[in-house]
């Protein structure tokens, strides 16, 4: 347990310092250290998105402990602090001398004699006083923000784009365990099948509501390393997710475009859909991400994705109009999935939604040219953001009057079926 904290501690140091992203570092640290049992790896998962979701609030209970205010503690003596206080205030399992005792350890092991005295000083004084209560904050749009730990400036943007009352519930649905679905790959087996086979192996799985070839898998332990997702029956993806390339509604035999498609969730449920009959050209700009579209391919048994990679902005005349139909699933601000990705509430700035929705919109235009008269166009996100989402959409088809909707626009909040926010349109060319 306490190497748990140890590494725990480690990944929020460096999500905070170098702006990384949270399942990345964790990811990493769970592949260095396999020595660990599944206990502590669940430890280790749910001590570093804990304390990185319940950031604000854990620094509003910390605050009346700390003289000098908690801005001007060292950065990990900061991230210790708030990593132990979520233990004694969320995580009712762990008795709180342990918490205090290991806090102390990890003190003595970075710093010097006052900073242990200081840990052991706050979270003891903590301990002896009942929870501040958040009753003194009257103004509603910073109680939501403090309650449930975002940034002020994105809680009232989220008011001012949902009103009062659907704000407060995105941003409580953001604090909720997401759940775990996989898409079963129909070019191997039917949905019933993989439900049998996975029941048999001791997982506990049911049908996703939403999704046509989703289910939900409550014990996910391992299961990537089960035969089945080896031998490419399943890809893990969110249940949202799912609901983009049946959009798009592909058919065997056309000629797809796949404009963002790394790491290829998308671009491999588009070939599935298509029976793996036809062509899909899986473009991205990052070319080191390419691998990663290959790799799913090869595992799911599909041989219809090429891959290149260009900047998706800059089009050649000679591709014009080839494409029976595209997806943009654009890069974006992410607030559609901080369930999964706590960090971006922390590290996202106005000014990067200012600047994704040019891209996004400049993504459009080009997808725009290189889609056949009478093709169809899917554009889709995983932002709740509506500057990202209809803005970009609104501004796109004031710019190309030959194209329309082909359906509504569809926002999925992160509270609606307990998936991912996403946002997503189909369009067609006339
Ligand atoms: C939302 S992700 C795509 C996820 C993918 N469709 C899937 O389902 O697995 C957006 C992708 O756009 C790529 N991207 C960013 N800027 C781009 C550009 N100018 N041209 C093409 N791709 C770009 C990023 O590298 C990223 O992989």
């Amino acid at each position: 347990m306490g190497n748990a904290r140890a590494l725990a501690l480690e990944a929020l140091i460096k999500v905070e310092k170098q702006k990384a992203y949270s399942h990345l570092v964790l990811n990493q640290l769970l592949s260095r250290h396999p020595q660990l049992d599944l206990r502590d790896r669940q430890l280790l998962t749910e001590l570093v998105y804990g304390t990185i979701q319940h950031q604000r609030l854990l620094d509003f209970y910390l605050e009346p402990f700390l003289k000098q205010g908690i801005a001007k503690l060292e950065g990990w003596v900061k991230q210790l602090l708030r990593l132990s206080v979520y233990q004694l205030y969320f995580l009712n399992r762990i008795p709180s001398h342990a918490v205090v005792n290991e806090a102390v350890k990890l003190a003595k092991k970075r710093g010097h004699r006052g900073i242990q005295g200081l840990v052991n000083g706050v979270l003891r004084n903590m301990l002896r006083q009942p929870k501040r209560s958040l009753d003194t904050i009257v103004e509603p749009v910073e109680r939501i923000a403090i309650e449930t730990s975002h940034p002020t400036w994105l809680v009232a943007r989220w008011v001012r784009q949902y009103g009062l009352d659907t704000a407060r519930v995105i941003c409580r649905a953001n604090n909720e365990r997401p759940a775990m679905t996989i898409r079963v790959n129909l070019l191997k087996a039917s949905k019933q099948d993989v439900l049998s086979r996975l029941t048999a192996s001791g997982y506990r799985v049911s049908e996703t509501s939403e999704a046509e070839q989703g289910l939900k898998v409550e014990n996910p332990a391992k299961l990537m390393d089960s035969p089945l997702f080896k031998e490419g029956y399943f890809t893990i993806q969110s249940e949202s997710s799912m609901l983009v390339a049946p959009l798009l509604s592909p058919q065997p035999g056309m000629k797809v475009l796949d404009l963002c498609a790394a790491p290829g969730g998308k671009t491999t449920h588009l070939a599935e859909l298509m029976a793996n009959q036809g062509r899909i050209v899986a473009n991205d700009v990052h070319k080191h991400k390419l691998r990663l579209i290959e790799t799913a391919a090869r595992r799911l048994g599909i041989t219809i994705i090429e891959v290149t990679a260009r900047d998706g902005t800059a089009v050649s005349p000679e591709e014009w109009g080839t494409f029976d139909c595209i997806l943009v699933d654009a890069p974006c601000s992410g607030f559609g999935v901080i369930k999964h990705k706590p960090d971006l509430k922390w590290n996202k700035r106005l000014e990067d939604i200012e600047q994704i929705k040019e891209l996004q919109l400049h993504l459009l235009s080009n997808a725009a040219k290189l889609l056949k008269s009478g093709g169809q166009l899917v554009y889709s996100t995983c932002t709740i953001d509506k500057e990202e989402n209809e803005g970009v959409i609104e501004r796109f088809l004031e710019y190309h009057p030959h194209f329309e909707l082909a359906g509504d626009m569809r926002q999925i909040l992160p509270q609606d079926f307990g998936s991912d926010g996403f946002f997503m349109v189909k369009l067609s060319k006339a």
